[in-house]
């Protein structure tokens, strides 16, 4: 085999991790940090829904949501945001987005970052077993959610997909699921958003620029 082959066989990992991101939160934050870093690359993705399948509303537009993450990724040479679904004007499908990027970057191997509460419901996904073949999935862990309230759907999943070492996984170009445990932050934006609504003028689990946008442009409000 000639060293060009061999170069262009080498897989680039790209680490994506899809939210509502309403707000953005020290818990996205934190939780992607130590997700790129465990998992070595040097690039993660976020990528906010449009109109996220299995939420009926969100509070903020998909404009303003994708603005605050787009503050966290100016302020952080890690972040970039991917704004793809907000061009899309039909539910946010992962498997739409993952697809693109695959045609985008055929020599990756994709990472799609969930947190444990979204992966309990991951086989009502659309096309989910579609999102298998595209991805490998990491859940991390999250404080109040846990494996044994799967279903009986995710737990045959598991049996045939669970990954447990990091290096194993990455010797496969998609179809694993592996679970992380990072230091976790207890937070949500549902939380957030009430505490904004009772003291707007400090929020610890917010950085600061985005806490200035959402006063700036009063989201939140009653
Ligand atoms: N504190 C956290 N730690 C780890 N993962 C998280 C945390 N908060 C959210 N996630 C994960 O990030 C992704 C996007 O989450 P999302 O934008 O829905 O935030 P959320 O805080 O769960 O929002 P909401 O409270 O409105 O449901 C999901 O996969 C979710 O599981
Ligand atoms: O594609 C789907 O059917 C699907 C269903 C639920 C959630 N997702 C994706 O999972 C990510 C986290 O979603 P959420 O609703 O917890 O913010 C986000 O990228 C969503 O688009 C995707």
């Amino acid at each position: 085999m000639n060293s060009a082959k061999r170069v262009s066989e080498i897989k680039k990992n790209i680490a994506i991790m899809g939210g509502t991101f309403d707000p953005i939160h020290n818990g996205h934050i934190e939780t992607a940090k130590e997700t790129a870093a465990w998992l070595n690359v040097e690039q993660l993705f976020f990528l906010p829904a449009h109109l996220p399948p299995h939420k009926n509303t969100t509070t903020a537009s998909a404009k303003h949501r994708t603005a605050m993450v787009n503050l966290v990724c100016q302020q952080q040479s890690l972040f970039q945001l991917d704004n793809r679904e907000l061009k899309r004007h039909s539910a946010s499908y992962t498997v739409t987005s993952l697809r693109e990027i695959k045609q985008e970057q055929p020599n990756s191997r994709v990472f799609f970052i969930i947190g444990m509460d979204s992966f309990l419901n991951f086989t009502l996904w659309h096309q989910w077993q579609t999102i298998l073949s595209l991805c490998h999935i990491v859940v991390n862990i999250r404080p109040g959610y846990q494996l044994n309230q799967i279903n009986t759907a995710t737990q045959k999943l598991l049996k045939s997909h669970q990954i447990d070492d990091l290096a194993e996984i990455k010797q496969q170009d998609a179809g694993g699921i592996i679970f992380h445990q990072n230091q976790s932050l207890n937070i949500s934006s549902s939380e957030i958003r009430q505490q904004l609504l009772s003291n707007k003028k400090q929020n610890n689990h917010l950085t600061e620029c985005v806490h200035h946008y959402i006063i700036e442009k009063k989201l939140y409000q009653k």
